[in-house]
């Protein structure tokens, strides 16, 4: 990146991942010349559909081309789960999780906040303003396993869940330095270590490792279960959840749940070590049931946008975006707007 340009990597995807990512380019582009920034851009046909097209998931040469760039938006990938062309799980492996581990995306950065006007199902939500650091390159996502006797009453399927000293001392520590940076100063850990005694009992060390270099953070713990309970009954209890990668994708659809829903969640696949660059997508997916009517949520896509550039220094400018996205869902009375007029009313409204 130099001074006055960001070089950026578009991935916009398949179903609403276009859609979508449309309005955040529309906003991004708004707050960048707002910044007097020249945003550069490079834009990816990968996803399901370019499989389908090409054979291509994600080619070594594309991966490296996207390693060069500043920073990544990705909209959404994925297939229909119904869709029998497309081995299921082969996008979200080959390309998605290929990016996250390729460009060691350690930090899964899930803010989730009630903005106020935003209905939520739970009758007394109460204040809402949590981030979830999820673990993004380990756990039962690595991919560890195997069938024996595939396809025979007597098939046996694995799939191990990979955790390091290294990966969650360095996921824990962040999630801790952001506890300490936000007024409340509180971290909970959330997993399951009365069952997953191996995996759950190296999180729970090592929080109580970290802890001693945070004196001013709060901790404690649930079990995963128990959370989805408090997530529902008494989200206010929490300020930042640090978890491993496959509780962190359960419990982050469920806080998108209780904050108004997935067409508001954002997120960030981060590098904190800045060796490749990091990636900003909604947390939702493809929405094949809502693909091409302009019927999806862009805010999403456009607070990622936001995060996108607060991960690279422009601050003001990521809370001008937030800002702009406050007054547009406050003023939202439940009648239908497109995907592109919701993006042009909070481009309009920058
Ligand atoms: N990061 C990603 O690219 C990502 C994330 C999740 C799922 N997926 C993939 O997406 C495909 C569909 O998955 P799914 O149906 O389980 O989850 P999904 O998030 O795509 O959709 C779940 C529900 O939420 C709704 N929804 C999602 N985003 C919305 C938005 N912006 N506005 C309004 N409504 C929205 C959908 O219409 C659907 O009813 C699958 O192939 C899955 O693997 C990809
Ligand atoms: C599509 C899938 C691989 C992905 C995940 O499980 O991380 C998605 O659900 C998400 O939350 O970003
Ligand atoms: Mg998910």
């Amino acid at each position: 990146m130099s001074a006055s340009t960001i070089d950026l990597a578009v991935i916009p995807g398949d179903g609403i991942g276009p859609e979508v990512t449309a309005e955040a380019l529309k906003v991004l582009e708004k707050a960048a010349a707002a910044e007097g920034l020249v945003l550069q851009q490079t834009h990816y046909v990968l996803g399901a559909q370019h499989w389908l097209e090409t054979g291509e998931t994600l080619p070594e040469d594309t991966l490296a081309d996207l390693r060069t760039r500043d920073v990544i938006l990705f909209g959404a990938i994925g297939a229909a789960p119904g869709d029998t062309r497309i081995p299921s799980g082969l996008i979200e492996r080959e390309l998605l999780l290929k990016l996250r581990f390729s460009l060691d995306h350690f930090v899964n950065l899930r803010p989730s906040r009630l903005y106020s006007g935003v209905g939520s199902p739970l009758a007394d939500p109460g204040e809402i303003d949590f981030i979830v650091v999820r673990e993004g390159t380990e756990g039962p996502y690595v991919g560890n396993g195997g069938v024996l006797r595939a396809g025979t009453p007597h098939e046996v399927a694995t799939e191990v869940s990979l955790n390091t000293a290294h990966g969650v001392e360095r996921v824990v520590r962040d999630a801790f330095r952001r506890a300490s940076e936000r007024p409340r100063k509180k971290l909970t850990l959330v997993h399951k270590h009365n069952v997953l005694v191996f995996a759950g009992h190296l999180w729970k060390r090592t929080v109580e490792a970290v802890a001693q270099e945070f004196p001013e953070v709060t901790h404690d713990y649930l079990h995963i279960d128990a959370a989805t309970i408090f997530m529902v009954t008494d989200p206010s209890r929490f300020d930042v959840i640090v978890t491993d990668n496959l509780f962190g994708d359960i419990i982050t659809d469920l806080a998108a749940a209780v904050t108004g829903g997935i067409g508001l969640a954002a997120s960030g696949n981060i590098n904190m070590e800045r060796t490749a660059p990091s990636m900003f997508e909604p947390v939702h997916g493809s929405a094949p049931d809502i693909a091409g009517q302009q019927k999806a949520d862009p805010t999403a896509a456009i607070l990622s946008a936001a995060m996108l550039l607060e991960h690279l220094g422009f601050a003001g400018a990521a809370r001008k975006i937030e800002t702009a996205v406050v007054a547009d869902v406050e003023s939202r009375d439940g009648g239908f707007r497109s995907t592109s007029a919701i993006g042009d009313a909070i481009a309009a409204a920058l």
